[in-house]
């Protein structure tokens, strides 16, 4: 077969990652009743860097923890593969959320009392895997974000840019298929959010990891091969 049906091929099978149906996420009842969600649809393809942006408080990080089965709705479905999410155990649940997906978060979310090494070790530690291995991995992706030098250095002894690779190595400790990035640039000046981005980017483009992020700032959303825009609880524009 060429490379043009071979191309072809492989965008044929880029199958639907997540679909997620008429989602609806509503708080609190009476008068503290607030709707987060308003019938959101959906579909992220293998492969995308999908960028979700919006005003404060529109919805975003509320939708990206639904995809990234962190939370639940209150009506509507998310679709893993075509597998209706509802149909999934709570340890289903929490393999796709250890094996399938890394988090990327604003705050880093790292553990002080642990090294750049030992945090990134520690998801392949919740996995049982050998200590050989995890430290083999955790110090070879220190390097890939060219922390390598810094394995032994505690969070409170990094940037907030190295920290925030750090967070990123974590996330790929367990070689994830979906990143989930939450206003991932959100703590770093711009030097340190364009290397983080580019980092996303080569692990979309060179790894084929989906990616997708929420962001305030369409200077970064560039970097996405699609951007959803939403408005109150509502997407107003792909
Ligand atoms: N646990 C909760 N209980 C009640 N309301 C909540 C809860 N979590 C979020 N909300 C509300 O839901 C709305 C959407 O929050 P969300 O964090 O998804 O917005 P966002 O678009 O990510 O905002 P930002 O850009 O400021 O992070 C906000 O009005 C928020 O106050």
């Amino acid at each position: 077969m060429g490379q043009n049906e071979n191309k072809i091929e492989n965008k044929i099978e880029k199958k639907e990652l997540i679909e997620a149906k008429n989602i609806w996420k509503i708080y609190g009842g009476g008068e503290a009743k607030t709707v987060v969600l308003r019938g959101i649809n959906l579909k992220i393809k293998e492969g995308e860097f999908v960028a979700i942006m919006g005003p404060s408080g529109c919805g975003k990080s509320t939708l990206l923890n639904i995809l990234g089965l962190l939370d639940v709705p209150n009506k509507g479905m998310v679709y893993i593969k075509g597998k209706k999410t509802t149909m999934f155990s709570e340890n289903d649940r929490a393999v796709f959320r250890r094996k399938i997906s890394g988090f990327i978060f604003q705050q880093f979310n790292l553990i002080n009392t642990l090294t750049a090494l030992e945090n990134v070790e520690l998801p392949l530690v919740l996995d049982e895997k050998n200590k050989n291995y995890r430290i083999k991995k955790a110090k070879k992706l220190l390097k890939i974000i060219n922390l390598g030098h810094r394995e032994n250095y505690y969070p409170n002894q990094l940037s907030g840019g190295q920290q925030q690779r750090v967070a990123i190595a974590r996330a790929l400790s367990n070689n994830p298929k979906i990143i989930f990035a939450d206003e991932p640039t959100g703590n770093l000046d711009s030097k340190n959010s364009r290397e983080v981005m580019d980092i996303l980017k080569e692990l979309n483009e060179k790894e084929g990891i989906t990616v997708i992020m929420v962001t305030h700032e369409p200077e970064f959303a560039k970097y996405a091969s699609r951007i959803i825009n939403m408005k109150d609880g509502e997407i107003v524009e792909h």
